[in-house]
């Protein structure tokens, strides 16, 4: 199965680069820096220090003073401008699946088969407003079909060119605006206000505007306040054992000191690496709608999946009526198909044509018939007509139910006969006239090609897969030994899914469920990742938490991946954040205190110039290191399967020793070019 990869972006683009940069002078609005504590702290130092440095104007150390003031705003600057490049690359993203949505014209309808539709534009439509969209229009909005089968071609939000069936009834009824129509007609109930569309609400996200703190960043802001605070105890202490000295240090330098010390960089990075981790899933075809679920994916290591239209194409079109010995195949077809006329899910559909097709049945005229439509509860549908009752559904669920009306056992062909089917990975729908069971109607569908070997790369990840149907346990085994699945759970009913989810959770696992009808609804709403297939219901991409656009279950090992790679390039660049300050303090403060303290000239291993030059070289290397890693928080680091412990030591390694030696380097040579220049 290929997966489909939007075109990649260029990291920096020019255009993006140049709004990124107005943004930047934009979220110096203190409620949007009060988000963020480190980066307030910065902002109020950098205020203390600019009106000092104007009050002391004139003093000795009014150049440098002015120059630290300049370093610290431009390192608010910086960590704004990290956060607003990685929300520009979410709304080119963004604007790429908008499409051509705006400036449709829709043909609402007054009523499902009401034949006169009127002109109106698109964004007039409401919720319940019924449209009818035929070959050449672009659907107006998010909805169900109504009634009616059509392709569709959805390549605008998908970028797949292939078209896809949308029909009502079964679980390939939801339709998205702005993608088109290719043939037949269909009538669509749109299900979203203006600007409420999945789409919109999920692009929203994707540019930033409406994102929430995860819970895990609302934990490591915590953190990084905390040592915030430490540091801050540790400067104000610092002048009482200065002062012992004559020469006093001038409070912008400890100011300066202060930021270099505390986490800006870990601080400046944080929400552009949360941004790019969601821009990634878009870029595989993927929307969450929050950031919380692309961490979970992170840690998943269970995978349910719905076996029909999510394992499997999911068009279960009936093949063949196999009758029992004493029943004639016509007697089976007829009841059939009869039970069938109102079953508007695709297997119901399936069985008229079929009958139509093998003995040229026509629906009866004049006779008074009740429908009972197919539930996941009850696993079965039929029809009362003639004071007869038919009904077809699951093997256990209609045998149960012809033991029950007619008190007599059932006879022994009929479970060889659903053994057949049912090995064979076919579904099948046993039917019964008044208690009496007429036989099985072969249902057949297909696995979605290579699945096989992407569930393979899952176990390989750790990850186990088991498969949750409403279908029978031989059928269930079947496609689970063809698509290679580690268990299933047969005959499941939606509340059985949703148990299943939550066993699993008990246990301390972390769950992902992937699904697409509505009866997957509450098992993805529960599902710590729900993947809806975007071919499903409105009700399943409501529940979920993540869409994948083109429908493909195995997409899971992408979202996982990602996941896994916002958690280390967080872990990393908050590792390198720390032991980079940790290495400042041991970098500048000899030099800071020489003149107070002539013997730490042995611990002044860096030789730096002078004092002044030692903490503006230090402010200066903390804005650039902010902005020499926004390409690492983009495009985040490397993930490779391999165990925690291997991928924590190698990280440890790179980004903690890292950490530790780039300052020592970069403040040395900053601190030659700032002499050289004769700045300090
Ligand atoms: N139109 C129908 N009329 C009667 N019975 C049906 C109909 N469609 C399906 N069934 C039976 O009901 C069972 C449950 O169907 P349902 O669509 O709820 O399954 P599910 O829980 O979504 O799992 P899966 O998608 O893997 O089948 C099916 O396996 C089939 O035996
Ligand atoms: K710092
Ligand atoms: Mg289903």
């Amino acid at each position: 199965m290929s997966i489909h990869r939007r075109q990649a972006q260029a990291l920096f683009d020019r255009a993006l680069m140049g709004q990124a940069a107005r943004e930047a002078l934009v979220k110096l609005n203190p409620r949007h820096l009060f988000r963020n504590p480190v980066m307030f702290a910065t902002v109020v130092v950098a205020v203390l220090s600019t009106i000092l440095t104007l009050r002391d104007w004139g003093s000795a150390h009014m150049a440098v003073m002015a120059q630290i003031s300049l370093w610290l705003w431009f390192t608010v600057l910086f960590a704004n401008f990290a956060e607003a490049v990685a929300e520009g690359r979410g709304k080119a993203q963004a604007s790429a699946l908008r499409g051509a949505r705006s400036g449709t014209m829709a043909r609402k309808l007054a009523s499902a088969n009401g034949d006169t539709a009127q002109l109106v534009p698109a964004e007039t439509l409401r919720i319940n407003d019924l449209v009818l969209c035929e070959a050449g229009d672009t659907i107006p909005g998010d909805g169900d079909v109504v009634s009616g089968i059509a392709t569709v071609d959805e390549s605008a939000i998908t970028g797949e060119s292939a078209p896809v069936i949308r029909e009502s009834g079964g679980d390939r009824s939801a339709v998205t605006g702005g993608t088109r129509v290719v043939s037949d007609r269909i009538v669509v109930r749109i299900s979203a206000d203006p600007g409420q569309s999945f789409l919109d609400r999920m692009i929203a996200l994707v540019e930033g505007a409406k994102r929430q703190k995860t819970p895990n960043e609302i934990a490591l802001s915590i953190l990084l306040v905390g040592l915030s605070l430490i540091f801050l105890i540790v400067v104000a202490t610092l002048p009482a054992f200065a002062s012992w000295s004559a020469s006093a240090i001038p409070v912008v330098f400890l100011l300066a000191l202060f930021v270099t010390l505390i986490p800006t960089t870990i601080g400046g990075l944080l929400s552009a690496i949360g941004i790019a981790g969601m821009d990634r899933l878009v870029k595989f075809n993927v929307i969450a709608k929050s950031g919380r679920s692309v961490e979970a994916a992170g840690d998943i290591d269970v995978l349910l999946l719905d076996k029909t239209g999510t394992i499997t194409l999911g068009a279960r079109q009936a093949a063949e009526f196999l009758p029992l010995s004493n029943v004639s195949e016509r007697d089976l077809a007829e009841a059939a198909f009869l039970s069938s006329l109102a079953d508007d899910t695709p297997e119901g559909k399936s069985i008229v044509v079929l009958a139509r097709n093998r003995f040229g049945l026509t629906e009866p005229v004049g006779m008074d018939m009740v429908f009972t439509a197919f539930s996941a509860h009850t696993r079965m549908s039929g029809a009362n007509l003639g004071g007869s009752e038919i009904r077809k559904g699951a093997s256990d669920a209609l045998t149960a139910y012809a033991v029950e009306k007619s008190g007599r056992t059932p006879p022994k062909d009929l479970a060889q006969i659903v053994e057949k089917v049912a090995k064979a990975g076919g579904t099948p729908l046993v039917v019964a006239r008044d208690g009496c069971l007429l036989g099985v109607i072969h249902l057949k569908d297909i696995i979605k090609p290579g699945i096989r070997d992407r569930f393979a790369t899952l176990r390989a990840m750790g990850i186990k897969t088991v498969m949750v149907t409403g279908d029978n346990p031989l059928t269930a085994a079947a496609i689970a030994a063809e698509a290679g699945v580690d268990d299933f759970l047969a005959e499941a009913t939606p509340e059985k899914k949703l148990e299943l989810i939550r066993d699993y959770q008990k246990g301390g696992r972390l769950v992902a469920m992937c699904g697409d009808g509505s009866n997957d609804a509450p098992a993805l709403a529960q599902a710590d990742v729900g993947v809806a297939m975007n071919t499903g219901t409105q009700a399943a991409r409501e529940a979920g938490n993540m869409v994948d656009l083109e429908s493909d279950p195995t997409k899971l090992i992408e979202i996982v991946m990602i996941g896994k790679q916002l958690l280390m390039s967080r872990g990393a660049l908050t590792t390198f954040s720390i032991a980079n300050d940790v290495a400042k303090y041991f970098a500048i403060i000899p030099a800071l205190f020489l003149a107070s303290y002539p013997q730490l000239q042995a611990l002044n291993i860096m030789g730096l110039s002078s004092p002044q030059s030692a903490i503006l070289a230090a402010i200066i290397f903390n804005a650039l290191i902010i902005i020499a890693l926004i390409p690492l928080a983009l495009k985040g680091v490397a993930y490779r399967p391999a165990s925690a412990a291997t991928l924590l030591k190698r990280n440890l390694l790179i980004y903690g020793l890292g950490g530790l030696v780039v300052p020592f380097v970069g403040i040395k040579l900053i601190d030659m070019a700032v002499t050289a220049l004769g700045l300090a």
